[in-house]
């Protein structure tokens, strides 16, 4: 496996781009860790593929440089990267057996063939592909066939790092769950490099140690599931994760914080001094982190509770406070009935943006 590092690449479809727009990829420098799970995360068309491809070989960048382990591989092919891959849909050889479809990635090799045994066995038993191995493939289900694909790409200890591209996409939904937390223990006890692209959130942090996220060719954030809920970098990061979104207003400075509207959200003076002259102001609260009830308090604001949605183990209030809409999510007992109220923004939770990134 290896460290992968990207030196200020950027790609252009067209041959003579000019402005940002004219990128599939924006100029982007960064370092995919030796044995990290990491999720290339974004929706259709942010340039995930495209940056996939430049790391595979298949695709030559326009601009910068690719590093496997110190060494520039920017100028070598595919087959001389060392690189497994599995696609969206099954990549198998029908007549042969299932251990020879996982197997042969390895005969190919010329691995010694107690070797290819020990290392099938292993990772049929990973994918609990076991009973199936003298099974000639053909008769297989689309699901057993993808299984065999994710299998022959795990299948090779000497690759650089293995590269997903929306390997689930043809699982029955009720496997994905099952083979999504399969990969993530795979990952631990094989210690290997993986690159898996999706553009379904719940995916990305179900397997990824780090997600990679991507909006119109540049990388927004990258960091643990954990810190992209919690410290969205981007106010693209809030939106795209979380389920509802995180709550973003418009907002402009005032005393003591920041104006939305006719109302005024306390935010500590520290960050009101960082954002001191900046423009384009958003106010950025997660639905999970937003109060909303009856009760005033230091971190309170009046605002009025439109509607409390019941959803069996949580409750969705939605409220307007300055004339705009927010979403709070509740626990399933909270009493909250519409009408006047409150709406509590925690201090540590309240996040501000200037021009769509974090003010730190
Ligand atoms: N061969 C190509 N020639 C020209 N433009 C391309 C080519 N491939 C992709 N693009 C453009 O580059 C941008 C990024 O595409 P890319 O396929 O990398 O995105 P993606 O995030 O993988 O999307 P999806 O999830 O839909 O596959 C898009 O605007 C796309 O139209």
């Amino acid at each position: 496996m290896a460290r992968i590092e990207l030196v200020e690449l950027a790609h252009a479809y067209r041959p003579d781009p000019q402005k940002p727009e004219d990128y599939a990829l924006r100029p982007m420098t960064m370092t995919w860790q030796d044995g990290g799970a990491y999720a290339l995360l974004g929706p259709s068309g942010c340039g995930k593929t495209t940056l996939l491809n430049i790391i595979s070989g298949l695709l030559r960048p326009s601009h910068g440089r690719v590093l496997f382990d110190g060494r520039d591989v920017t100028d070598l092919p595919t087959e001389a990267r060392n690189i497994a891959q599995v696609f969206q849909f099954p990549v198998i050889y029908d007549t042969m057996t299932v251990h020879d479809n996982l197997a042969f990635p390895l005969r190919n090799r010329r691995v010694p063939e107690p070797e290819v045994r020990k290392r099938v066995a292993q990772v049929a038993e990973l994918l609990e592909l076991t009973p199936d191995l003298r099974h000639r493939a053909s008769g297989l289900s689309a699901d057993m066939k993808q299984k065999i694909s994710l299998g022959r790409g795990l299948v090779r200890k000497d690759v650089a790092a293995i590269l997903f591209d929306e390997p689930l996409t043809v699982i029955d939904p009720h496997l994905k769950w099952q083979l999504r937390s399969k990969l993530k223990q795979i990952h631990h006890e094989l210690k290997l490099s993986l690159i898996y692209v999706t553009h379904d959130q719940v995916e990305a942090l179900t397997f990824a140690d780090q997600v990679v996220l991507m909006q119109a060719g540049e990388v927004v954030q990258a960091g643990t599931p954990q810190e992209l809920f919690e410290e969205p970098a981007h106010t693209f990061v809030g939106y795209f994760i979380g389920s509802p979104g995180m709550n973003l207003l418009p907002c402009s400075a005032s005393a003591g914080g920041v104006q939305v509207g006719n109302a005024v959200v306390p935010l500590d003076a520290a960050t009101l001094e960082r954002a001191r002259g900046a423009g384009g102001l958003t106010l950025g609260i997660r639905p999970e982190f937003l109060g909303a009830g009856h009760v005033d308090g230091p971190d309170a604001v009046p605002a009025v509770i439109e509607r409390v949605d019941d959803l069996g183990n949580f409750k969705i209030a939605t409220a307007t406070l300055g004339g705009q809409t927010l979403k709070a999510k509740l626990p399933e007992d909270a009493v909250l009935t519409p009408g006047p109220g409150y709406l509590h923004f925690p201090p540590t939770q309240t996040k501000l943006y200037a021009d769509s990134r974090l003010v730190r």
